[in-house]
């Protein structure tokens, strides 16, 4: 018993040194008064057993359960406070930023598979590393920034369709659109870092890093990741999730590594494109370390690629549906008040968002598919006076995005009801809301909110416009969409959703349309960015 009561040794990553022994019923932060405790938690793993693999709808269902938005739980000897409704998230994540600038550190994220190309920005410690990652991704990823980016908006976005428009026959054959999403996000990002771009949708790189970046993902949820809560679990041999992540990291560096040779070896042809990567190894004006650099390069690459596919394949899940048929007619009838040529739609597509409906749907798409249920953690640094109850620095805090996101109080009854005219106060013609504040939660909030926001909503918004005006997208009858906004995830474990997959038929509104669009595009992005 003694052997096992010294190896519950209560430390975060293998970097800092042991503290002394605390026990089965003992936390990092001792139980914070004033915060209701939901019951039940058993020694050593505290609520996590009970939590099972989906912790955003376990919790939301403590929240009605137990009639408390703010509950505070124990993740094995890690004690978290977890905020559920809309109002309280964003009072947490905005009244509170800045006490809520922190990151937590986690044993297999931090300790075994960031150790050699630092962390991201989204899982980095708040610093003056993590304040100047930040800025520079904040200056890649900026509104103005997007200007530069249209070549490749329009390149990337017109390669789905050109391929969608190949592989479906004209409409003949059913496809699953999310390996075209994820070639469109991905290859998006890497062409910000390092100015390389993959043409065909099953590159072997591509999907090294695609396969790679979720098995990472998983590794950062706390119910596939037990022993990040439960020291205990570190020590038992044949540790397996400890030679998965070190597997892992080995194929992130070996492809990361290539990667920046790539564009090493550009820069010494004289070919290199204008990128983070190859700006800052020309050392152009930077006060970057080189592992601050790969962490940039990293936190891009890995903040889209199952961001931007969950978001939008789940949304053309939803519109291909029945009851989705009308919403298509109504985006389609949009895009042509403001573009009576589809053409000049497809070339304003990545220009502007200009179409009120299909904005309502890429608002929407965001809400209900909530992508990253449990948002990414935070952690105090300072006390939080939360209605008279003190939250001490330290504190694991958990958003829980899916449940605010839902929340019938503030967004009406029909909350878990996918919906784009909620977004919209007047049908004939669509005009959007004006936005009073945050629309809603799955970009986050605060001081730590998504960096790739905009770049997010302009890939969205470009992606939709061209597919809807060019095809009317039907669900399968026989692999059809799955659109519960829980359900719909077949990895809720995650730390990212990976939707079901499904299978639509695009038929074409005008095939002439579509050719004049794909040719005057292929002429447009010839010669950008060659893979
Ligand atoms: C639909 C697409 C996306 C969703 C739903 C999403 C969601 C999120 C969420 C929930 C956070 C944590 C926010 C918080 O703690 O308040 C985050 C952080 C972040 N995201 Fe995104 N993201 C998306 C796309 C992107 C893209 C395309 C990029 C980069 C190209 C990106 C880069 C980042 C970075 C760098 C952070 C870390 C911010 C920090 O910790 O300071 N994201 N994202």
């Amino acid at each position: 018993m003694s052997a096992i009561y010294n190896l519950v040794i209560d430390f975060q990553t293998p970097e800092e040194p042991a503290k002394p022994v605390k026990v089965a019923f003992n936390t990092d932060i001792p139980h914070i008064k004033g915060v209701p405790e939901i019951p039940g938690a058993v020694p050593i793993f505290g609520h996590l057993l009970k939590l099972g693999d989906d912790h955003a709808s376990v919790c939301e269902k403590w929240w009605r359960q137990y009639n408390y938005s703010v509950f505070q739980i124990r993740l094995g000897n890690t004690r978290a406070v977890v905020v559920n409704s809309f109002d309280d998230c964003r009072k947490m994540l905005v009244g509170h930023q800045n006490a809520v600038i922190d990151r937590p550190k986690l044993y297999t994220f931090h300790g075994l598979i960031s150790s050699t190309q630092g962390f991201t920005i989204g899982s980095s410690p708040w610093d003056d590393s993590c304040h100047r990652k930040r800025k520079a991704a904040g200056t890649a990823l900026s509104r103005p920034a997007l200007r530069g980016y249209h070549p490749m908006f329009d390149l990337e976005s017109y390669c789905i369709i050109r391929d969608l428009y190949k592989d479906s026959c004209t409409g003949d054959i059913e496809v699953s659109v999310r390996p075209y999403v994820q070639r469109y996000a991905l290859n998006t990002t890497l062409t910000l870092c390092y100015g390389i771009r993959m043409d065909a949708v099953y590159d072997n790189l591509l999907r090294e890093i695609l396969y790679v970046g979720s098995a990472i993902s998983l590794l950062r949820s706390a119910s596939e990741n037990m022993q990040d809560y439960v020291p205990i679990l570190r020590y038992f041999p044949n540790n397996e999730k400890n030679a998965r992540s070190k597997e892992l990291r080995e194929r992130r560096d070996a492809y990361l590594k290539l990667l920046l040779d790539k564009v090493r070896e550009m820069i010494k042809q004289g070919t290199d494109k204008p990128c983070i990567s190859a700006a800052i190894l020309k050392d152009e004006e930077t006060k970057l370390t080189g592992v601050e650099v790969s962490s940039i390069c990293l936190s891009l690459v890995s903040g889209g690629f199952e961001t931007i596919p969950g978001t939008l394949t789940s949304a053309i899940g939803s519109l291909s549906t029945e009851e989705g048929q009308a919403w298509q007619d109504r985006a389609y009838e949009d895009i042509k008040r403001y573009y009576p040529d589809i053409r000049d739609a497809w070339e304003d597509s990545y220009v502007q968002e200009k179409v009120p409906y299909v904005n309502a749907i890429v608002k929407e798409a965001g809400r209900y598919y909530t992508v990253s249920a449990m948002s990414l953690p935070r952690k105090t640094v300072t006390e939080v006076n939360w209605n008279g109850a003190i939250i001490p620095p330290k504190t694991m805090i958990l958003i829980n995005a899916q449940a605010g996101n839902h929340d019938v109080d503030h967004f009406g009854p029909d909350a878990g009801k996918f919906d784009p005219e909620r977004w919209l106060k007047s049908l004939d013609p669509p005009a959007e809301r004006e936005s009073a504040g945050l629309g809603h939660l799955s970009f986050g909030a605060g001081a730590r909110a998504c960096s790739g926001q905009y770049i997010a909503s302009r890939l969205l918004y470009t992606a939709l416009v061209r597919l809807i005006s060019c095809y009317k997208i039907v669900a399968s009858e026989t692999e059809p969409p799955n659109t519960d906004y829980v359900d719909y995830n077949t990895i809720k474990s995650a730390l990212v959703a990976i939707p079901r997959d499904f299978k639509v038929k695009l038929v074409p509104r005008d095939t002439h349309i579509v050719e004049d669009c794909l040719n005057a595009a292929y002429r447009r992005t010839e010669g950008y960015y060659k893979g």
